[in-house]
């Protein structure tokens, strides 16, 4: 089936990183549990949406906020607690399924790639480790510590910064987002460009609307629905 008008424009793709190329959402799902079962209170999946994709200090004071901890953790002493669990965890980060197939196809058609991630430099490093072969097909990668970050997602701060890093300029609406956070959703939006949104199985579906396409997986991606060249392997 041919892509709709609306969708044939794309010339770049960007990434998100976290819960959408990496699995590493779970990492800070499993940690926030644990800081919060000691103090009594369940982590749950009304309070993650809130809290992912965003930079590390503005999820800290949401993470403090909504689970009324005022008083008995700062945001600074739930980062420090977190640190150290994250850092044994995040050696051990594991590819998305459908994210191999998906990169090689998009660098092998010639594609310019990037990543936008609200996480930064010393978690990058840790998280891709072992991913250094895909991740060296991004034409750049930017992070939420980087300068021209000044707000993380929600804010379009991280995917307008990356729309100026490929060689030539760029217009927004000829991107194409992949995302799993609503706040990321958010983000790309507001920058003008279109978004494949590949969330949790947890997340409420009334997160979804403001995505141009909901997916299960990135294995369910169809390039030819974008006006993207097809997969040519048959295999998912
Ligand atoms: O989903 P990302 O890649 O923007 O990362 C954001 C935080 O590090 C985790 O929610
Ligand atoms: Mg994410």
């Amino acid at each position: 089936m041919a892509a709709p008008a609306s969708r044939r424009a794309i010339t770049h793709v960007v990434f998100d990183m976290d819960g959408l190329l990496l699995d590493t959402e779970i990492y800070y799902t499993l940690v926030q549990e644990k800081i919060l079962a000691r103090f009594g209170k369940t982590f749950d999946w009304s309070l993650k949406p809130k809290m992912m994709g965003k930079k590390a200090i503005e999820s800290a004071h949401i993470f403090v906020e909504e689970s009324g901890l005022h008083g008995q953790l700062t945001p600074e002493g739930f980062l420090e607690e977190r640190e150290a669990m994250l850092q044994d965890m995040f050696p051990g980060s594991e590819l998305m399924p459908g994210v191999e197939r998906l990169i090689n196809h998009l660098h092998m058609k010639g594609f310019p790639m990037a990543v936008a991630t609200g996480s930064h430099k010393r978690h990058f490093a840790l998280k891709t480790q072992r991913h250094g072969e895909i991740f060296s097909k991004m034409h750049h990668v930017v992070m939420g510590d980087d300068p021209e970050v000044k707000k993380g997602k929600p804010s379009p701060d991280v995917f307008l910064a990356a729309a100026r890093r490929f060689e030539e300029s760029v217009d927004p609406s000829k991107i194409l987002v992949f995302e799993d956070a609503p706040t990321g959703v958010a983000a790309a939006k507001s920058a003008g460009m279109s978004v494949v949104m590949v969330p949790d199985s947890k997340l409420d579906v009334s997160y979804h609307e403001d995505a141009d396409q909901v997916l299960t997986s990135l294995l369910d991606f169809d390039p030819s629905e974008w006006g993207l060249p097809p997969f040519e392997d048959a295999a998912k």
